[in-house]
């Protein structure tokens, strides 16, 4: 287990999306993004609206069973559409944790753009361009992970 939790709203990933488009707009046009599924999905459609890509693929990799992480297994390969090893392609993931499922989609399309949201310290080398880093043992929590529930009163919590 995480030995912290990091909650992202919907309302932050939006902004943070948001904050990554910015930062990508320097460095494209881009051909088109190519989304890392599942937890891509979301932030590559707010990047796409704010880069006006239309151009959407995707590359699904299955590592973790929720935080359990296992062998890397390619579930969906790119299209072979994507010429050029990846030239001129954005690659967009929700985030970066050990590198794992970075590094088998940089061996696929190894001249793309890959770009997260958030980062965590031993991902971070093979991400071109992130938002926001987290140390290595917060566990980020997504928001359709997550739901609102009812939390006790700090003083019947005992930990006052
Ligand atoms: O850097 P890593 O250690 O490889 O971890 C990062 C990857 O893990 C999560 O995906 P996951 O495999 O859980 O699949 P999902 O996107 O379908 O939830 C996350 O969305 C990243 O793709
Ligand atoms: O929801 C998630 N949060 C994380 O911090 C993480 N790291 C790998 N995979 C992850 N999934
Ligand atoms: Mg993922």
């Amino acid at each position: 287990m995480a030995e912290r939790y990091y909650t992202v709203s919907w309302d932050q990933l939006h902004r943070d999306s948001k904050a990554l488009a910015w930062r990508l707009v320097e460095r494209g046009p881009f051909h088109g993004i190519v989304a890392i599924t599942r937890g891509g999905l979301i932030p590559a459609a707010i990047v796409a609206r704010e880069l006006e890509a239309r151009l959407i693929e995707t590359v699904s990799v299955v590592t973790y069973n929720e935080e359990q992480r296992g062998q890397p297994a390619v579930v969906k390969p790119p299209a072979a559409a994507i010429a050029g090893a990846g030239e001129g392609w954005l690659i967009v993931d929700d985030l970066v944790d050990t590198g794992t499922t970075a590094r088998v989609v940089r061996a696929l399309l190894p001249k793309a753009h890959f770009a997260t949201v958030y980062a965590k310290p031993k991902g971070r080398p093979l991400v071109d361009t992130f938002v926001t880093e987290v140390s290595q043992d917060t566990w980020i929590l997504f928001p359709w992970d997550t739901e609102a529930q009812f939390v006790a009163p700090i003083a019947r919590s005992g930990q006052r």
